[in-house]
């Protein structure tokens, strides 16, 4: 029963029915759709194709649809270029803008024009590629390469402590939203969230379409960690997105950001993703470097809701075996780290939370039980991850299939959709029989049950202890 969820991006190299079902039989819980990179048809298709999939599989999975926010691009060249250092580079604000240089390409943000001085210094490809500002006219950046490398097709470009003056959401976002609305998608991932106000933005629309999805704030510049108090605060969930923080801020603050940005969510009860390069070396080879397995393993005692894989699956030559090695490293590592500690001193504000406070102290003590908790709205189930129990998992039944997908992202919970058919008892038996059918309990197995559905007209919330 692994408690940290794996999310997994969808690209080419996933690109049939198969891939889909082995990667939900290797332990995917949530796809991910970059619409960076994503077309309309391509997102149809592959959205259907997950459902297909999650269905042949007799299991469920959760989508999320990366906005691409206000992210600086640039546009696609025909082929790879090989930059040394000393070329000189050509971005235009529009593709109209006629090219003067061998390397020419568009800038998906014309206002760089503005914002950029010369001398300024342009990270592209999460700085794998470095170029100085040398000229600026009101149509086109001219800039050098101080360190050469491939640049293919709408890389990131990164302005490092350059605060740009861009919306939270593109003309181009409000259409990939509204797709991802009609079609259902369970979360939408705001790229650049720098303000509260952005997330708040995001969720209104949402309500606004009638969409039950949650909003996960992605963290990825200096304008977002000066205000990380307050984005937390506002946030349902939060994803530590290493690529472009790590071209934004010096890399040796990274994991110490990642560290702090985690212990806030803990604290807050917010969901939070580790995204980026966990298996970045998979991209090429099927097996992982030691550094890679530590750095799973370190998010897993850090005890974050999900770990993320990008190119890895993407465009990477062994997507499955990438979500094997995530899920055995996870594993190992929760079975000899037993979790608690990040989050022990998450303030209890309502009786609910000293309820569910209550529910998964007698979970700790009593050794090899499960907790299950019935929950319309999820905010029970959601409740209990934030207290990180020690090892019971969370077995969460909801009549709601949305509500079940938004708990997919919640550390530790393995939810259910299942009718609540009036009598409680009875509901109580049917979730029983549904564990053991499905192996998740046995004969003698304890279990703490949360529920506030006991009663029809009376909503308390109770704590019953039972050996199955
Ligand atoms: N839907 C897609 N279609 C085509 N290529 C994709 C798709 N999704 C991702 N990719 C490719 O996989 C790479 C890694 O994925 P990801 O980390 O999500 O992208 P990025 O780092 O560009 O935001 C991308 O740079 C892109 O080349
Ligand atoms: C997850 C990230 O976002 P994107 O894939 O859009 O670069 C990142 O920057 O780490």
């Amino acid at each position: 029963m692994r408690k940290t969820k794996i999310l997994v991006t969808l690209g080419p190299a996933t690109d049939n029915p198969a891939m889909l079902e082995t990667l939900i039989e290797n332990g995917a819980n949530i796809f991910r759709l970059n619409m960076s990179h994503a077309s309309h048809d391509w997102v149809r298709t592959v959205y259907a194709r997950i459902r297909e999939a999650a269905t042949a599989k007799h299991t469920d999975v959760a989508v999320l649809m990366d906005l691409t926010g206000p992210s600086i691009r640039t546009g696609d060249v025909a082929a790879p270029w090989m930059l040394k250092s000393g070329d000189e580079v050509e971005f235009r604000i529009d593709e109209s803008i006629p090219t003067t240089k061998e390397y020419s390409t568009t800038v998906n943000y014309p206002g760089l024009v503005n914002d950029l001085s010369v001398g300024a210094p342009i990270a592209i490809d999460g700085g794998m590629i470095q170029l100085q500002t040398v000229a600026i006219t009101p149509q086109r950046i001219f800039a050098k390469v101080v360190t050469g490398g491939e640049m293919k097709s709408r890389r990131h470009i990164n302005l490092p402590g350059v605060a740009v003056n861009l919306p939270p959401l593109t003309p181009k976002d409000y259409l990939d939203l509204d797709l991802g609305v009609e079609l259902g998608a369970d979360y939408f991932a705001l790229s650049f969230a720098r303000e509260p106000a952005h997330i708040q933005h995001l969720e209104l629309l949402l309500e606004q379409k009638k969409s039950r999805a949650r909003v996960i704030a992605k963290i990825e510049n200096q304008q977002a960690l000066d205000n990380i108090d307050a984005l937390v605060a506002a946030s349902k969930g939060i994803m530590v997105a290493r690529g472009d923080l790590g071209s934004e801020c010096p890399l040796e603050d990274l994991p110490i950001i990642q560290r702090q940005i985690i212990a806030k969510c803990s604290y807050h009860g917010r969901k939070v993703i580790v995204a980026t390069q966990m298996l970045e070396s998979m991209i090429e080879n099927p097996v992982p470097t030691r550094a890679e397995v530590t750095d799973i393993f370190n998010a897993v005692i850090e005890q974050v809701d999900c770990v993320m894989l990008s190119g890895e699956t993407s465009v990477g030559k062994y997507p499955d075996r990438c979500v094997d090695v995530l899920h055995r490293v996870i594993t190992r590592t929760e079975a000899s780290y037993p979790s608690g500690r990040f989050a022990q001193d998450a303030p209890l504000k309502t009786n609910k939370h000293k309820a569910v406070k209550s529910a998964v102290l007698l979970a700790n003590d009593l050794p090899g039980s499960k907790l299950i908790t019935f929950t319309r709205g999820g905010v029970t189930a959601h409740l209990l991850a934030h207290q990180r129990p020690e090892f019971a998992p969370i077995f969460a039944f909801t009549p709601n299939l949305n509500i079940s997908r938004t708990l997919m992202s919640a550390r530790g919970v393995f939810p259910f959709v299942m009718e609540f058919n009036g009598d409680p008892s009875k509901t109580i038996e049917d979730a029983i029989k549904m564990l053991r059918q499905r192996n998740h309990l046995s004969g003698g197995d304890t279990v703490v049950i949360l529920t506030d559905v006991l009663h029809a007209d009376l909503r308390s919330d109770s704590i019953l202890v039972r050996t199955v």
